[in-house]
This record gives structure tokens, sequence and C-alpha cells, in this order.
């Protein structure tokens, strides 16, 4: 799909190509702009995705910044110039991920006469970063979004957490769920599209009915088990550390554990993990995920999804992706790299990206939703 984006609502050269979307939206580079030392989000990341040795110094750097602290505590604990400051690195970021609010009308001016398909992170997107991860609600508001939006366009959530879990936080059944990073997808009770497809199975959910579920790691299943049991042991003498079963991944949560046992925590999970050479580890916000190595993540499930949906490959459909984390970029990639689609990051410190947009926070992300809705109503008139 040709994204021909029309003039940017902001001041960035436009350049004067085909697609008349400037250079830096049209293929990731890294950003151009210096920010001030700290606010840009950084994992030491090897070519193969997988985090560099977790005894080396820079996980602790990398598990010290990612995930930005409340805003609160980053204006309270310095002085009035380190806020400024910090404002002024997020709107020079800005310039490069303009806000899909302000954007607004680009955005549908482009949509125009396509049919839409959204994809939703669960956490930090659709609920705030809370510190127990049992309690990331989603608040009504947001659900009733959600459900708008849903009504007008083909919908998926697509979390880390196991389709069970974010299941039962929205708790709407018009939602394709794609649990454990994608490696767990399920089509809506009502709605067969993924019936047809060779690697599907049917199944009940919680409820009894009948779901379709596409698993591509499912030969993991006993291996995450065992790993979730060893990781569950390994931290018990860890104060605050908490591990989650996702299913067909397992996070150890190292958020509410003190800074002076992070190396501890770090190093007790990179030994289990020597174990599972089929295993991988990578890092969220504050959180460290161990998943299967295998060739499947957000991206893949945005374009299966798609593909089931009868959306791929047509020059009439826009997919938008929004998503606050760092394995959301899989999905940015897809939409950038094929100029199929936005990617909107939901962030309130400057961070790099592929995407092609940017949010604050959850709230922001509640107005554009509904604003998409209104957008749409306004078109059947
Ligand atoms: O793909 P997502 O839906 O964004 O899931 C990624 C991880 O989200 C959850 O952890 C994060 O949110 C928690 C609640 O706000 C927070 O306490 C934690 O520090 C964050 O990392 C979830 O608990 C993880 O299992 C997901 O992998």
């Amino acid at each position: 799909m040709d994204l021909k984006t029309p003039v940017l609502a902001d001041p960035i050269p436009i350049n004067k190509s085909r697609l008349g979307i400037h250079s830096s939206l049209l293929s990731y580079s890294p950003p151009r702009t210096v920010f001030s030392r700290g606010l840009i989000l950084s994992i030491p990341r090897k070519k193969n995705g997988v985090l560099d040795d977790v005894r080396s110094s820079s996980w602790l750097d990398a598990m010290k910044s990612s995930s930005p602290p409340p805003k609160k505590l980053a204006f309270d604990a310095n002085a009035e110039l380190d806020s400024s400051d910090t404002d002024i690195a997020y709107r020079t970021w800005m310039l490069k991920y303009p806000s899909a609010l302000s954007s607004f009308e680009q955005i549908t001016h482009f949509a125009k006469g396509k049919r839409l398909a959204l994809f939703l992170d669960y956490d930090g997107t659709l609920s705030p970063i809370v510190d127990n991860p049992n309690c990331a609600f989603m608040s009504d508001d947001m659900r009733s979004a959600v459900k708008n939006v849903a009504e007008c366009f083909p919908t998926a959530i697509i979390s880390g957490r196991s389709r069970d879990k974010v299941y039962e936080f929205v708790g709407l059944t018009e939602l394709f769920y794609a649990g454990s990073h994608g490696m767990d997808i399920m089509s809506p009770a009502k709605n067969g599209v993924l019936s047809g497809h060779p690697k599907c199975i049917k199944s009940t959910d919680k409820q009894g009915k009948e779901v379709v579920l596409f698993q591509p790691a499912s030969e993991f299943l006993p291996m995450i088990e065992e790993v979730f049991t060893s990781l569950v042991e390994i931290t018990k003498g860890i104060n605050g550390a908490n591990v989650e079963n996702n299913k067909f991944c397992v996070s150890v949560h190292y958020r509410n554990v003190d800074e002076k046992d992070w190396m501890t925590i770090a190093q007790r999970v990179g030994d289990i993990l020597q174990e599972y050479p089929r295993l991988r580890l990578t890092h969220g916000r504050k959180v460290f995920e161990v998943r299967p190595v295998i060739d499947w993540n957000k991206g893949k499930a945005v374009e299966f999804l798609l593909e089931s949906l009868g959306l791929s490959g047509c020059d009439d459909v826009l997919p938008i992706y929004v998503g606050d984390d760092r394995t959301d970029e899989d999905a940015f990639k897809v939409l950038r790299e094929g100029n199929r689609g936005y990617g909107i990051l939901v962030s309130s410190v400057p961070k790099e990206s592929r995407a092609f947009y940017s949010l604050r926070d959850p709230s922001e992300v509640m107005e554009f939703l509904k604003a998409l809705v209104a957008w749409n109503r306004s078109n059947l008139l």
C-alpha cells in the first residue's frame, strides 16, 4: 500500500518524494536529535534480538531505564529546570513522532475510503502501568471506547499476557485476542474467519463457547510450565519478585524488587535460561520475558490476522497499531516496512521507535479511539 500521507502538520521539512512523507517516516533510521542522557531508553541487544549476557553491566543499565518513572517523580525530584528540559526534549522528539491526536485530520484524510483494522496492545496502552500486574485494570470508559471502535472496525488486542488474562481484563466478546506476544490467537466466537486456516484448532472458551485458536508455539507448553516452576523457585528469596505464567511465555517482574537485588534476579534468571537453549530472554518494562525461539512475534500476529481477515495485500486497507513496549516494535516494523499502515507509540518520554505517530498515555489512546468512532459515524451520515 502506498501511504500517501498529506502534508505534515509539524515543522519537519517535507521531503519531495513520491509519497510526500518526510524521509524519516519512510524508512527506519536512528533519531538525529540528541536527547539529554537518561531520556532515551536503550537496551543492549544483539542482532538476533537476544539480549547481551545477563551478567554484563549493560543489563543493569537496561534494567534501570526499562520503564519511565511516573511523571510525578520525574518532575518532583528535580529542579524546575529539569522539568522544562524534559518538556523540550519531548517536544523535539514529537517532531519525529507527531501526536496522533494533533495529526488526526491527516490520518483520517489518508484513511478516507479505506477499510481500517485496529491492533491494540494492552499494558501501558489500554491500562496504565501499575506496580501489581494483577491489578492492571482498564477503566470502564476505556472499555466502552474499545467496544465502540470494535463495532466500527475489526479490532484485535495483542498482548504479552496470557490470552485468558487479557480477556479477563477486557471482557469484550467482539474482539480478536492474541496473547503470549501473538503466540495464542483467538477469533471472536461469532466470527469464523480463522476456521478455514489449516493450522487452527477448535476449542471452547471459559464460557463454553466454541472458539478458533492459532497457537504456533504449542509444542513449547511443557517446557514453559517447567521453566515457570524453576523461575518461581529461584526468585522465592527475592523480595518483590513476581513470576507470571503467560501460557507460552513467562514474565519475571522486578518492578517491586529493591534495586540492590536487580543483578541477583538477572543472574538467577540467566542461569536458568542457560539450561533452555530453545527459550530466549527479552526485556520489557521492568520485566524479563522468557519466550520460545520461534519466528513469531506481534508483527507476525498482525500479518496473520490481516491475512485471515482478507485484508492483506489490499490497497484499500489501513492497519493501525497502538502500543507502548519494545515488543510492539515488531508490529510497527511490519506496518512501516511494507508502507502498509501506521504504528502509534504510546510514550511519555522520548524513545527510539519504528512508529509513525505518538500518544502520551492511555488517556490519549482513549481520546484517539473515540475520535476514530466519531469520524466513522460522520462518514456514515
Ligand atoms: O504486551 P503487553 O500487553 O504490553 O504486556 C507486556 C507485559 O505487561 C505486563 O507487565 C507490565 O505491566 C504491569 C502492570 O501495569 C507492570 O506492573 C509491569 O512492570 C510491566 O512490565 C504483564 O504483567 C507482563 O506479563 C507482560 O509481558
